[in-house]
């Protein structure tokens, strides 16, 4: 008997007329990974990383960066020294400055009034809806967002419900993303989905499906607070699904790996596999994050 292929087509149609139908999610999304074909391909992508290493590289890979703190002990000082950092990375060379400076909720108006007071542009991306367990009420998860906006974020993080996915629950995964992609207006929202939680392939693949069709503007690995951060494999698995909503739609959704990428080789490697997969085209900070609060300091040492 042939084997039916899921073509997503009836998904995309589906997401078009503002639908989430889970059966028709379960059968279009449902798709095994070969995983001596992903390994193989990490094997490439290492080796790629590596030899792309040269002072031009790392100075893309610097402006990639939402240089991130995230600590119970973040204070105005701290996320203001961290916001200049990000402005001016490399101190002889004004011309670069990170993609964003990334903090929790309640640090965002420092860093705003800092860029008022200066009079100087970053962006900046705060973590919110439940980040990083989200176990909480849609309700507060929705209304951190629309805080955080207010204090002048203009990049959004938030975390999908591993409760939801492991439950194979998408529908609820999908309507919370889009409760809270409404809620950040005009700031961009990246979806998180705490790969590391989500136990299989097949599960990172529905995340990453119910998080676009919700409206995401980047899906995104991790928190950094699992116990298992980015890897290349589920980097494979989401820039798939990036790839395919993109070959549907012509839509372009971005991709931020995030969570233990300390070294300049570890964050070539993403590199590669971005180009690889997504092409050339998804090579710049509009399409291409990393979430990381040291890696600057390796990109600085190797430069
Ligand atoms: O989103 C960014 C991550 O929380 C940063 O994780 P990291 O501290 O392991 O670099």
């Amino acid at each position: 008997m042939a084997t039916i292929v899921p073509t997503l087509f009836s998904l995309v149609r589906d997401s078009r007329r503002g639908v989430f139908d889970a059966a028709t999610f379960e059968r279009e999304v449902a798709r095994d990974f070969d995983n001596q074909e992903i390994t193989q391909a990490i094997n490439r992508y290492e080796q790629e990383g590596k030899s792309m290493r040269n002072k031009e590289e790392i100075r893309k890979v610097i402006q990639y960066i939402d240089l991130t703190t995230l600590n119970g002990d973040d204070t105005a000082s701290k996320v203001v020294a961290l916001a200049k950092r990000a402005i001016n990375p490399i101190p002889t060379d004004p011309s670069i400055h990170c993609g964003s400076v990334c903090v929790y909720p309640q640090r965002i108006a420092d860093v705003k009034k800092f860029l008022n007071a200066t009079k100087q542009n970053c962006h900046i991306t705060g973590v919110a809806g439940g980040f990083p367990s989200g176990q909480y009420h849609l309700q507060s998860k929705v209304l951190e967002c629309e805080l955080s906006v207010a204090d002048g974020a203009t990049e959004i993080d938030i975390v999908i419900s591993r409760a939801s996915a492991l439950e194979e629950d998408w529908k609820t995964v999908h309507d919370e993303v889009q409760a809270c992609k409404n809620a950040c207006g005009s700031a961009h929202l990246k979806t998180i989905l705490a790969t590391g939680e989500l136990k299989t392939l097949s599960n990172v693949y529905k995340a990453s499906w119910a998080s676009i069709l919700a409206g995401s503007d980047f899906i995104k690995t991790s928190t950094g607070k699992e116990s298992v951060n980015a890897t290349l494999e589920v980097a494979y698995v989401m820039c798939s699904a990036v790839k395919r909503w993109y070959e549907l739609t012509g839509k372009k959704v971005g991709f931020k790996p995030a969570g233990g990428i300390k070294t300049v080789d570890e964050a070539l490697s993403y590199v590669a596999l971005v180009k690889d997969i997504l092409g050339e085209q998804w090579l710049n900070p509009t399409l291409f994050r990393i979430g990381a609060s040291s890696l600057l300091d390796d990109c600085l040492k190797a430069l």
